[in-house]
């Protein structure tokens, strides 16, 4: 058992424990309507996605990491009648339903459940027809709702366990979701650092709680580069007021003293800093290049300003942004799509500069991003690559679909 469960502090230490999610009954329990409010752009093949995150998995665990689900944790986190109530009013409540006919119903079909059929019903969704409620006919009440088909929406985006909570050093980052649909998934995270006995004991401290209802921030967007040094996108996900708070907290109560922030353009294909920039090695980075106007991006890197406050100081150049706050002497800026105008955003939309590092040099990509992947080869990097055609539907990349949790750390920091 590790002392402390939670330790991460770089995004390339060897990869000792990992959060996921496989995918189940919610990536297929939706409609082509339901798409764009719940952040999806296909209706993958629930059979083929899951045979893809077992390879993930495996590939994960033949690596020497123990791969953790995030659905069994949370299970296991309802130790007693009483929380499991508790998560389950709060989980209601979220889904639009503090009390009344429809909350009964729900809490009546659901609390007797075994914990794990519960949370996995959960997570698929709860239609109308599963629940033993004959809906008042005409009822003014339900007008907005007459003809949808769920009580409780499917949560299809959970198999990004990467963005609902980042660890960052000893603590965790439990994260306002910016979109509705994500929302109620860190209820699941609250859950299991509060209860459940690998993590209720070790006062794990929070740099940034889920109740927060004016500012957003989403773990796409929380990189962290070495001991001291983070990175934060500002991004369609993560606002200022986000980034600000984390910075305060981070400042105070952690060994963290800089947070590089990067201003990426605010849409769904680019909408976390890990979609266009990762770091894979000691030096090297993968870099979507259409973030970089005449290589010019704007970046602030915020450090204490010694009164309680934060200072900010302007740079248009990354590469010299990353090696300033990292101390490098020279870095390597691996491009999509090896930098091809046509290759590049293909690559970078099924998730091409998304990879995940295992180990400095060591890392996990989709296979589809074949360009992407020689460039990278090319570079000296070892390149694990995992079948990707259904899990790519959903947007997201071997970085977003894993939530690190200890990482070794680094020799050199
Ligand atoms: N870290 C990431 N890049 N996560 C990708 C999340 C994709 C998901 N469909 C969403 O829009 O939220």
């Amino acid at each position: 058992m590790l002392d402390h469960l939670i330790n991460v502090n770089s995004e390339i230490g060897k990869l000792k424990v990992v959060m996921v999610h496989r995918p189940g009954k919610e990536i297929e329990n939706f409609t082509p309507e339901m798409m764009h409010r719940i952040l999806f752009d296909e209706t993958p093949d629930l059979w083929i996605a899951q045979k893809e995150h077992d390879y993930f998995a495996k590939v994960l665990k033949d690596h020497g990491t123990k791969v953790l689900y995030i659905e069994q944790l949370a299970a296991q986190s309802l130790t007693s009648p009483e929380i499991k109530n508790r998560f389950l009013e709060r989980m209601l409540n979220e889904s639009g339903y503090p009390k009344g006919t429809v909350h009964d119903a729900l809490k009546a079909y659901l609390f007797p459940m075994a914990s794990q059929k519960m949370i996995n019903t959960i997570i698929a969704g709860v239609r109308k027809t599963d629940v033993d409620l004959k809906p008042v006919k005409h009822s003014f009440d339900d007008a907005e709702h007459v003809g949808y088909p769920f009580y409780m929406d499917p949560m299809p985006n959970l198999y990004f366990t990467r963005d609902t909570s980042a660890c960052i050093g000893n603590g965790l980052s439990i994260n306002r979701m910016t979109f509705p649909v994500r929302r109620r998934e860190s209820l699941f995270n609250d859950l299991i650092i509060k209860h459940h006995p690998l993590f209720k004991s070790q006062h794990i401290p929070l740099w940034r709680t889920r109740n927060h209802y004016h500012t957003h921030i989403e773990g796409g967007d929380e990189e962290v580069l070495n001991n001291h040094v983070m990175a934060i996108g500002i991004s369609q996900r993560t606002s200022i007021g986000a980034i600000k708070g984390i910075a305060l907290r981070l400042f105070k109560h952690s060994h963290f003293d800089t947070i590089l922030t990067v201003l990426i353009p605010h849409n769904h294909a680019l909408m976390h800093l890990d979609t266009v920039f990762t770091m894979i090695n000691y030096d090297q980075f993968t870099v979507y290049p259409g973030i970089l106007k005449n290589n010019a991006i704007s970046t602030w890197t915020i450090t204490p300003d010694g009164k309680g406050g934060l200072h900010y100081q302007y740079d248009d150049n990354l590469k010299r942004a990353l090696k300033r706050v990292l101390h490098l002497d020279e870095i390597d800026l691996i491009m999509t799509g090896n930098g091809d105008p046509i290759v590049a955003p293909r690559e970078q939309w099924n998730d091409g500069t998304n990879t995940l590092a295992i180990a400095p040099g060591v890392v996990v990509t989709y296979d589809r991003n074949y360009v992407s992947n020689l460039i990278l080869e090319k570079h000296g990097l070892n390149v694990i690559t995992i079948p990707s055609s259904e899990l790519s539907r959903g947007r997201g990349g071997p970085r977003c679909m894993s939530c690190p949790i200890y990482r070794e750390d680094l020799k050199q920091q």
